[in-house]
């Protein structure tokens, strides 16, 4: 265990407490989104597991509110993959609560075989990436009202083999499951960094973080990532280690002047050359808001 621990580095330590604040977690019924919301009502806060499946959601607030004691545990639903379901999901969040103070993207899908969403986006780009970038979108103007407030993009180690190809965001020229998933992690990043630079000054900071390599349901699409998670478990970290640098994001004090960074065991890490890029950080913004019908500014 000794060992286990230590490979498992990056613990967040901070003491912060959030009575009286709001966060919003997706995909919070399962692995890293479950422990990240279990973290935050441990800590007083009222959160909402923001999910497709909302029988399961209910099962899991149930099981929060038991640990914690927490009863501020809501579950309200929201399909990544179909833009009605976020515009019903803010809609309905935004005539109910009055601040948003921690929005933590986490839902993600990994190495589906090629399928579109409800909006025709392939489902890696779709769900992974436009379908947090509407969420965030919608929820902006709460989360500026509320600040100081926080965006935490899950991403991936995996963005350092994806790549933006404007001419094939969908798959429509090449598909292939496993890049189209490295594709939407770097997109993760490159949102971020976007999202903090036009954020500057607001109040509302975001980071990307990489939550480690983490026994979850991620690779419940592939029967050789499953086997190699098997092979390798030993080194694997639980859903609650893998929480770790996400709640490091959303609770350490002064990280706001790292807006815009990447994370990974709790510590700045470093993105890859395209995760770097600023042109196509905003091309990708402008295609975004073009696909997803957003006005540009
Ligand atoms: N597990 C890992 O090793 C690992 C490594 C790097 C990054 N990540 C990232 O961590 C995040 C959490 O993954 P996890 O490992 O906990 O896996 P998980 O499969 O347990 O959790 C993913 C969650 O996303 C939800 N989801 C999927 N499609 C959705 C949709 N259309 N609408 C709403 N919710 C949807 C799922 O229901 C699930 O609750 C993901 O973004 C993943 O890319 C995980």
């Amino acid at each position: 265990p000794q060992i286990r621990k230590m490979l498992s580095s990056g613990v967040c330590t901070s003491t912060v407490q959030l009575p009286g604040k709001v966060a919003v977690v997706t995909g919070a019924n399962t692995g890293i989104g479950k422990e990240t919301a279990k973290e935050l009502a441990q800590r007083g806060a009222r959160v909402y597991i923001a999910c497709r499946d909302v029988q399961k959601g209910e099962l899991v607030a149930r099981e929060i509110q038991t640990m914690t004691g927490n009863q501020q545990v809501l579950v309200r639903k929201l399909d990544l993959a179909d833009t009605k379901s976020i515009r019903a999901f803010a809609e309905g969040f935004l005539a109910e609560e009055k601040h948003l103070h921690i929005l933590i993207n986490n839902a993600g899908v990994m190495m589906c075989p090629y399928s579109k969403t409800a909006d025709g986006f392939e489902m890696h780009i779709g769900v992974n990436h436009l379908g947090h970038f509407l969420l965030t979108h919608l929820l902006l103007e709460k989360l500026k009202e509320s600040a100081p407030s926080r965006v935490v993009n899950v991403s991936s180690l995996a963005h350092h083999l994806g790549r933006i190809h404007f001419h094939n965001l969908q798959g429509e020229k090449f598909y292939s499951a496993g890049l189209a998933y490295c594709h939407s992690k770097l997109a993760n990043i490159l949102f971020t960094q976007e999202l903090a630079r036009r954020l500057k000054g607001s109040g509302v900071s975001a980071y990307s973080v990489h939550p480690g390599t983490v026994n979850s349901e991620l690779v419940r699409h592939s029967s050789f990532m499953k086997w190699m998670w098997w092979l390798f478990s030993f080194f694997i970290k639980t859903p609650q280690q893998g929480a770790q640098t996400s709640l490091y994001c959303a609770l350490t004090e002064g990280l706001e002047i790292l807006s815009g960074n990447h994370f990974s065991d709790c510590h700045v890490a470093w993105v890859s050359a395209q995760a770097r890029n600023e042109t196509v950080a905003r091309r990708l913004w402008d295609v975004s808001c073009d696909l997803l019908g957003i006005p540009m500014d």
